[in-house]
Protein backbone atom coordinates (compact mmCIF):
# COMPACT_ATOMS: atom_id res chain seq x y z
CA UNK A 1 0.00 0.00 0.00
CA UNK A 2 1.56 3.65 -0.84
CA UNK A 3 0.58 6.92 -0.27
CA UNK A 4 -0.71 8.37 3.27
CA UNK A 5 -2.60 6.92 5.99
CA UNK A 6 -5.34 8.13 7.74
CA UNK A 7 -6.43 7.78 11.67
CA UNK A 8 -9.52 8.98 12.67
CA UNK A 9 -9.70 9.82 16.54
CA UNK A 10 -6.78 11.42 18.36
CA UNK A 11 -6.86 9.90 21.55
CA UNK A 12 -4.05 7.74 22.95
CA UNK A 13 -4.64 4.50 20.92
CA UNK A 14 -5.42 6.71 17.60
CA UNK A 15 -2.00 8.43 18.21
CA UNK A 16 0.01 5.18 18.79
CA UNK A 17 -1.73 3.94 15.81
CA UNK A 18 -0.62 6.81 13.78
CA UNK A 19 3.41 6.25 15.16
CA UNK A 20 3.00 2.42 14.20
CA UNK A 21 1.99 3.82 10.87
CA UNK A 22 4.77 6.47 10.50
CA UNK A 23 7.18 3.36 11.33
CA UNK A 24 7.31 2.69 7.68
CA UNK A 25 7.79 6.22 6.80
CA UNK A 26 3.60 6.54 5.54
CA UNK A 27 2.66 10.15 6.06
CA UNK A 28 -0.05 9.81 8.20
CA UNK A 29 -3.37 12.22 8.45
CA UNK A 30 -4.55 12.49 12.16
CA UNK A 31 -8.00 13.24 12.56
CA UNK A 32 -8.63 15.18 15.82
CA UNK A 33 -11.83 16.96 16.27
CA UNK A 34 -10.56 19.39 18.78
CA UNK A 35 -9.02 22.14 16.76
CA UNK A 36 -6.59 23.03 19.80
CA UNK A 37 -5.40 19.75 20.53
CA UNK A 38 -4.24 19.34 16.19
CA UNK A 39 -2.56 22.60 16.88
CA UNK A 40 -1.08 21.23 20.08
CA UNK A 41 0.05 18.33 18.34
CA UNK A 42 1.59 19.94 15.29
CA UNK A 43 3.29 22.60 17.11
CA UNK A 44 4.86 20.12 19.74
CA UNK A 45 4.86 16.95 18.31
CA UNK A 46 3.50 15.25 21.62
CA UNK A 47 -0.08 14.57 22.07
CA UNK A 48 0.57 15.76 25.89
CA UNK A 49 -3.48 15.63 26.01
CA UNK A 50 -3.88 11.76 25.84
CA UNK A 51 -0.40 10.21 25.48
CA UNK A 52 2.31 12.15 27.03
CA UNK A 53 6.14 11.88 26.78
CA UNK A 54 6.16 10.27 23.70
CA UNK A 55 8.04 12.59 20.68
CA UNK A 56 5.56 11.82 17.41
CA UNK A 57 7.32 11.13 14.53
CA UNK A 58 7.86 14.45 12.06
CA UNK A 59 5.75 12.22 9.39
CA UNK A 60 2.16 12.61 11.48
CA UNK A 61 0.48 15.80 10.56
CA UNK A 62 -2.93 16.32 12.72
CA UNK A 63 -5.76 17.93 11.07
CA UNK A 64 -9.41 18.77 11.49
CA UNK A 65 -10.15 18.00 7.87
CA UNK A 66 -11.60 15.09 7.37
CA UNK A 67 -11.68 15.14 3.67
CA UNK A 68 -7.89 15.41 3.51
CA UNK A 69 -7.42 12.03 5.88
CA UNK A 70 -10.16 10.53 3.46
CA UNK A 71 -8.22 10.86 0.75
CA UNK A 72 -5.49 8.50 2.44
CA UNK A 73 -4.96 5.32 0.88
CA UNK A 74 -6.64 4.03 3.88
CA UNK A 75 -8.27 4.87 7.39
CA UNK A 76 -8.06 3.79 10.69
CA UNK A 77 -10.79 4.48 12.58
CA UNK A 78 -10.15 4.75 16.32
CA UNK A 79 -12.80 6.98 17.98
CA UNK A 80 -14.91 5.82 21.22
CA UNK A 81 -17.30 3.18 19.61
CA UNK A 82 -20.45 5.57 20.57
CA UNK A 83 -19.17 8.25 18.35
CA UNK A 84 -17.76 6.12 15.19
CA UNK A 85 -21.41 6.31 13.51
CA UNK A 86 -21.50 10.11 13.33
CA UNK A 87 -18.14 10.53 12.58
CA UNK A 88 -18.36 8.44 9.35
CA UNK A 89 -21.33 9.81 8.81
CA UNK A 90 -18.87 12.99 8.10
CA UNK A 91 -16.35 10.90 6.30
CA UNK A 92 -16.14 11.05 2.65
CA UNK A 93 -17.23 8.08 0.97
CA UNK A 94 -13.84 7.12 -1.41
CA UNK A 95 -14.64 3.27 -1.17
CA UNK A 96 -10.97 3.86 0.90
CA UNK A 97 -10.52 0.59 3.45
CA UNK A 98 -11.53 1.14 6.63
CA UNK A 99 -9.84 -0.37 9.74
CA UNK A 100 -11.86 -0.53 13.11
CA UNK A 101 -9.14 0.21 15.90
CA UNK A 102 -12.60 1.01 18.38
CA UNK A 103 -13.60 -2.00 21.07
CA UNK A 104 -17.81 -1.65 21.48
CA UNK A 105 -20.92 -2.19 20.59
CA UNK A 106 -23.61 0.58 18.94
CA UNK A 107 -25.89 1.72 21.74
CA UNK A 108 -29.89 0.95 20.59
CA UNK A 109 -28.81 -0.73 17.18
CA UNK A 110 -26.45 -3.76 19.29
CA UNK A 111 -24.23 -3.32 16.19
CA UNK A 112 -20.85 -4.00 16.22
CA UNK A 113 -18.55 -1.80 14.82
CA UNK A 114 -17.45 -3.50 11.86
CA UNK A 115 -21.31 -2.88 10.71
CA UNK A 116 -21.57 0.04 11.70
CA UNK A 117 -18.58 1.00 9.09
CA UNK A 118 -20.39 -1.15 6.61
CA UNK A 119 -23.92 0.60 7.19
CA UNK A 120 -22.41 4.23 6.78
CA UNK A 121 -19.46 3.07 3.68
CA UNK A 122 -20.97 -0.23 2.13
CA UNK A 123 -18.40 0.77 -0.88
CA UNK A 124 -15.68 0.68 1.62
CA UNK A 125 -13.47 -3.16 2.54
CA UNK A 126 -14.01 -2.99 6.38
CA UNK A 127 -11.32 -4.82 8.48
CA UNK A 128 -10.56 -5.08 12.46
CA UNK A 129 -7.58 -4.27 14.36
CA UNK A 130 -8.29 -5.72 17.71
CA UNK A 131 -5.79 -7.70 20.30
CA UNK A 132 -3.76 -6.85 23.42
CA UNK A 133 -2.77 -3.34 23.09
CA UNK A 134 -1.91 -0.27 25.62
CA UNK A 135 -1.22 2.30 23.37
CA UNK A 136 1.42 3.81 25.70
CA UNK A 137 3.50 0.48 24.90
CA UNK A 138 2.33 0.54 21.51
CA UNK A 139 3.60 4.32 21.20
CA UNK A 140 7.40 3.52 23.13
CA UNK A 141 7.79 -0.17 20.37
CA UNK A 142 7.22 -2.01 22.86
CA UNK A 143 6.67 -5.81 21.21
CA UNK A 144 2.78 -6.44 20.75
CA UNK A 145 0.91 -8.26 18.39
CA UNK A 146 -2.80 -8.23 16.86
CA UNK A 147 -5.73 -9.67 15.28
CA UNK A 148 -5.91 -7.98 11.74
CA UNK A 149 -9.47 -9.14 10.90
CA UNK A 150 -10.90 -8.50 7.38
CA UNK A 151 -13.19 -10.32 4.53
CA UNK A 152 -10.98 -9.22 1.64
CA UNK A 153 -7.70 -10.72 1.40
CA UNK A 154 -6.24 -8.34 -1.25
CA UNK A 155 -6.91 -5.22 1.10
CA UNK A 156 -5.96 -7.09 4.51
CA UNK A 157 -2.93 -8.43 3.37
CA UNK A 158 -1.35 -4.52 1.91
CA UNK A 159 -2.79 -3.28 5.27
CA UNK A 160 -0.76 -5.88 7.34
CA UNK A 161 2.28 -4.99 5.44
CA UNK A 162 1.55 -1.31 5.52
CA UNK A 163 1.39 -1.13 9.17
CA UNK A 164 3.47 -4.04 10.38
CA UNK A 165 7.10 -3.26 12.16
CA UNK A 166 9.76 -4.58 13.91
CA UNK A 167 7.73 -4.05 17.32
CA UNK A 168 4.05 -4.58 15.99
CA UNK A 169 3.25 -7.71 14.20
CA UNK A 170 -0.83 -8.00 12.71
CA UNK A 171 -2.08 -11.65 12.20
CA UNK A 172 -4.45 -12.02 9.59
CA UNK A 173 -7.89 -13.71 10.20
CA UNK A 174 -11.11 -13.49 8.16
CA UNK A 175 -13.30 -13.85 11.31
CA UNK A 176 -13.84 -9.84 11.77
CA UNK A 177 -17.09 -10.92 14.08
CA UNK A 178 -14.79 -13.03 16.41
CA UNK A 179 -12.02 -10.31 16.62
CA UNK A 180 -14.45 -7.24 17.69
CA UNK A 181 -16.60 -9.62 20.19
CA UNK A 182 -13.92 -10.42 21.95
CA UNK A 183 -12.40 -6.57 22.31
CA UNK A 184 -15.89 -5.40 23.34
CA UNK A 185 -16.53 -8.13 25.92
CA UNK A 186 -13.38 -8.14 27.86
CA UNK A 187 -13.47 -4.60 29.15
CA UNK A 188 -16.68 -5.42 30.63
CA UNK A 189 -15.00 -8.01 32.00
CA UNK A 190 -11.89 -6.05 33.01
CA UNK A 191 -14.58 -3.56 35.04
CA UNK A 192 -15.41 -7.05 37.04
CA UNK A 193 -11.84 -7.62 37.32
CA UNK A 194 -11.26 -4.25 38.45
CA UNK A 195 -14.29 -4.68 41.41
CA UNK A 196 -12.39 -7.83 42.52
CA UNK A 197 -8.95 -6.27 43.26
CA UNK A 198 -10.72 -2.55 44.47
CA UNK A 199 -12.80 -4.57 46.60
CA UNK A 200 -9.62 -7.05 48.04
CA UNK A 201 -11.01 -10.16 46.87
CA UNK A 202 -8.00 -11.91 46.62
CA UNK A 203 -6.53 -13.47 43.19
CA UNK A 204 -8.19 -16.98 43.23
CA UNK A 205 -11.55 -14.53 42.68
CA UNK A 206 -9.65 -12.84 39.78
CA UNK A 207 -8.52 -16.02 38.24
CA UNK A 208 -12.00 -17.20 37.98
CA UNK A 209 -13.19 -14.17 36.82
CA UNK A 210 -11.15 -14.28 33.60
CA UNK A 211 -12.27 -18.06 33.56
CA UNK A 212 -16.09 -17.83 33.75
CA UNK A 213 -15.25 -14.59 31.78
CA UNK A 214 -13.87 -16.77 28.86
CA UNK A 215 -16.70 -18.81 29.09
CA UNK A 216 -19.32 -15.85 28.97
CA UNK A 217 -17.22 -14.04 25.88
CA UNK A 218 -17.73 -17.67 24.29
CA UNK A 219 -21.14 -18.49 24.49
CA UNK A 220 -21.77 -15.20 23.13
CA UNK A 221 -19.40 -15.31 20.07
CA UNK A 222 -20.02 -18.62 19.30
CA UNK A 223 -24.18 -17.13 19.11
CA UNK A 224 -23.11 -14.34 17.20
CA UNK A 225 -21.19 -16.57 14.68
CA UNK A 226 -17.49 -16.10 15.99
CA UNK A 227 -15.65 -18.54 15.65
CA UNK A 228 -14.04 -19.89 18.92
CA UNK A 229 -10.08 -20.01 17.65
CA UNK A 230 -10.76 -16.01 17.24
CA UNK A 231 -11.87 -15.83 20.79
CA UNK A 232 -9.27 -18.15 22.47
CA UNK A 233 -6.83 -15.68 20.12
CA UNK A 234 -4.73 -12.37 21.02
CA UNK A 235 -8.36 -10.20 20.58
CA UNK A 236 -10.40 -12.30 22.38
CA UNK A 237 -8.53 -14.43 25.17
CA UNK A 238 -4.74 -12.32 24.99
CA UNK A 239 -6.78 -8.92 25.42
CA UNK A 240 -8.70 -9.96 28.80
CA UNK A 241 -6.00 -11.57 30.16
CA UNK A 242 -3.72 -8.28 29.56
CA UNK A 243 -6.82 -5.80 30.57
CA UNK A 244 -7.97 -7.39 33.73
CA UNK A 245 -4.85 -7.60 35.18
CA UNK A 246 -3.43 -3.91 35.26
CA UNK A 247 -4.46 -0.60 36.17
CA UNK A 248 -2.67 0.44 33.31
CA UNK A 249 -6.19 -0.75 31.92
CA UNK A 250 -9.01 2.23 32.17
CA UNK A 251 -11.61 -0.44 32.53
CA UNK A 252 -9.90 -2.32 35.25
CA UNK A 253 -8.77 0.75 37.05
CA UNK A 254 -12.94 1.67 37.14
CA UNK A 255 -13.90 -1.68 38.65
CA UNK A 256 -10.97 -0.75 41.19
CA UNK A 257 -12.83 2.28 42.20
CA UNK A 258 -16.26 0.67 41.98
CA UNK A 259 -14.39 -2.13 44.33
CA UNK A 260 -13.36 0.47 47.02
CA UNK A 261 -16.58 1.43 47.60
CA UNK A 262 -16.66 4.74 45.10
CA UNK A 263 -20.10 5.33 43.39
CA UNK A 264 -19.42 4.45 39.42
CA UNK A 265 -21.54 7.43 38.06
CA UNK A 266 -18.74 10.16 39.93
CA UNK A 267 -15.75 8.00 38.61
CA UNK A 268 -17.23 8.16 34.92
CA UNK A 269 -17.77 12.09 35.61
CA UNK A 270 -14.70 12.28 36.77
CA UNK A 271 -13.29 10.71 33.42
CA UNK A 272 -11.56 12.55 30.37
CA UNK A 273 -10.91 8.92 28.87
CA UNK A 274 -12.74 6.57 27.98
CA UNK A 275 -13.45 3.80 29.64
CA UNK A 276 -15.54 1.46 26.80
CA UNK A 277 -16.78 -1.16 29.25
CA UNK A 278 -19.01 1.16 31.21
CA UNK A 279 -21.20 1.89 27.66
CA UNK A 280 -20.71 -1.70 26.56
CA UNK A 281 -22.33 -3.66 29.45
CA UNK A 282 -25.80 -2.36 29.32
CA UNK A 283 -25.76 -2.97 25.50
CA UNK A 284 -23.59 -6.11 25.66
CA UNK A 285 -26.61 -7.65 28.19
CA UNK A 286 -29.56 -6.61 26.01
CA UNK A 287 -27.72 -8.29 23.23
CA UNK A 288 -27.05 -11.36 25.32
CA UNK A 289 -30.73 -11.34 26.39
CA UNK A 290 -31.80 -10.97 23.01
CA UNK A 291 -29.82 -13.99 21.84
CA UNK A 292 -30.62 -15.99 24.46
CA UNK A 293 -27.13 -16.35 26.17
CA UNK A 294 -26.60 -16.27 29.88
CA UNK A 295 -24.13 -13.59 30.81
CA UNK A 296 -24.01 -13.30 34.28
CA UNK A 297 -20.78 -11.55 34.97
CA UNK A 298 -21.81 -8.74 32.62
CA UNK A 299 -25.31 -8.72 34.08
CA UNK A 300 -23.57 -7.89 37.74
CA UNK A 301 -21.15 -5.59 36.21
CA UNK A 302 -24.41 -3.67 34.97
CA UNK A 303 -25.70 -3.64 38.23
CA UNK A 304 -22.93 -1.81 39.79
CA UNK A 305 -22.96 0.58 37.35
CA UNK A 306 -25.98 1.56 37.81
CA UNK A 307 -24.70 1.86 41.73
CA UNK A 308 -25.57 -1.56 43.19
CA UNK A 309 -23.78 -2.42 46.38
CA UNK A 310 -20.76 -4.48 45.67
CA UNK A 311 -21.01 -7.33 48.62
CA UNK A 312 -24.32 -7.81 47.68
CA UNK A 313 -23.62 -8.14 43.76
CA UNK A 314 -21.00 -10.41 44.13
CA UNK A 315 -22.76 -12.09 46.89
CA UNK A 316 -25.57 -13.27 44.49
CA UNK A 317 -22.97 -13.85 41.64
CA UNK A 318 -22.08 -16.88 44.07
CA UNK A 319 -25.26 -17.67 45.37
CA UNK A 320 -26.77 -18.79 41.91
CA UNK A 321 -27.49 -22.31 41.63
CA UNK A 322 -24.32 -24.48 41.26
CA UNK A 323 -23.89 -26.27 37.66
CA UNK A 324 -21.20 -28.06 35.07
CA UNK A 325 -17.94 -25.66 34.28
CA UNK A 326 -18.83 -27.05 30.85
N1 LIG B 1 -5.91 3.25 24.81
C1 LIG B 1 -5.66 2.00 24.45
O1 LIG B 1 -4.68 1.44 24.92
C2 LIG B 1 -6.54 1.29 23.45
C3 LIG B 1 -6.04 0.15 22.85
C4 LIG B 1 -6.84 -0.53 21.93
C5 LIG B 1 -8.11 -0.06 21.63
N2 LIG B 1 -8.56 1.05 22.23
C6 LIG B 1 -9.89 1.51 21.83
O2 LIG B 1 -9.76 2.64 20.97
C7 LIG B 1 -10.88 3.52 21.13
C8 LIG B 1 -10.35 4.91 21.46
O3 LIG B 1 -9.66 4.81 22.68
P1 LIG B 1 -8.53 5.82 23.13
O4 LIG B 1 -7.71 5.12 24.13
O5 LIG B 1 -7.84 6.41 21.98
O6 LIG B 1 -9.44 6.91 23.86
P2 LIG B 1 -8.99 8.25 24.63
O7 LIG B 1 -9.91 8.36 25.79
O8 LIG B 1 -7.54 8.26 24.85
O9 LIG B 1 -9.33 9.39 23.57
C9 LIG B 1 -10.61 9.50 23.01
C10 LIG B 1 -10.51 10.47 21.84
O10 LIG B 1 -11.78 10.55 21.20
C11 LIG B 1 -12.18 11.90 21.14
N3 LIG B 1 -13.62 11.96 21.20
C12 LIG B 1 -14.41 11.87 22.29
N4 LIG B 1 -15.70 11.98 21.94
C13 LIG B 1 -15.70 12.11 20.58
C14 LIG B 1 -16.74 12.27 19.63
N5 LIG B 1 -18.01 12.32 20.00
N6 LIG B 1 -16.39 12.38 18.32
C15 LIG B 1 -15.10 12.33 17.96
N7 LIG B 1 -14.08 12.20 18.81
C16 LIG B 1 -14.39 12.08 20.11
C17 LIG B 1 -11.49 12.57 22.31
O11 LIG B 1 -11.39 13.95 22.09
C18 LIG B 1 -10.14 11.87 22.26
O12 LIG B 1 -9.31 12.46 21.31
C19 LIG B 1 -11.74 2.89 22.23
O13 LIG B 1 -12.77 2.16 21.64
C20 LIG B 1 -10.79 1.97 22.96
O14 LIG B 1 -11.45 0.86 23.56
C21 LIG B 1 -7.81 1.76 23.11
O1 LIG C 1 -7.39 0.83 28.96
P1 LIG C 1 -8.46 -0.08 28.43
O2 LIG C 1 -9.14 -0.86 29.50
O3 LIG C 1 -9.39 0.65 27.53
O4 LIG C 1 -7.73 -1.18 27.51
C1 LIG C 1 -6.94 -0.75 26.45
C2 LIG C 1 -6.82 -1.80 25.38
O5 LIG C 1 -8.10 -2.19 24.92
C3 LIG C 1 -6.01 -2.98 25.80
O6 LIG C 1 -5.87 -3.87 24.73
Amino acid sequence: MSGAIGVIGAGAWGTALAQVAATNGHEVRLWARDAALVAAINATHENAAYLPGVPLSPHIRATGDLAWVAEAAANLIVTPAQAMRAVLALLPANGQPLVVCSKGIEAGTHLLMSEVAHDQHPLSPVMVLSGPTFAHEVARGLPTAVTLAGADDVARAALALAIAAPHFRPYASSDVIGAEIGGAVKNVLAIACGVVDGAGLGQNARAALIARGFAEMTRFGLAKGARAETLAGMSGLGDLVLTCSSTASRNFSLGVGIGRGEAAADLLANRRTVAEGAFTAPVLLEAAQAAGVEMPITAAVCRLLDGGDVRAVVGDLLARPLKDEV
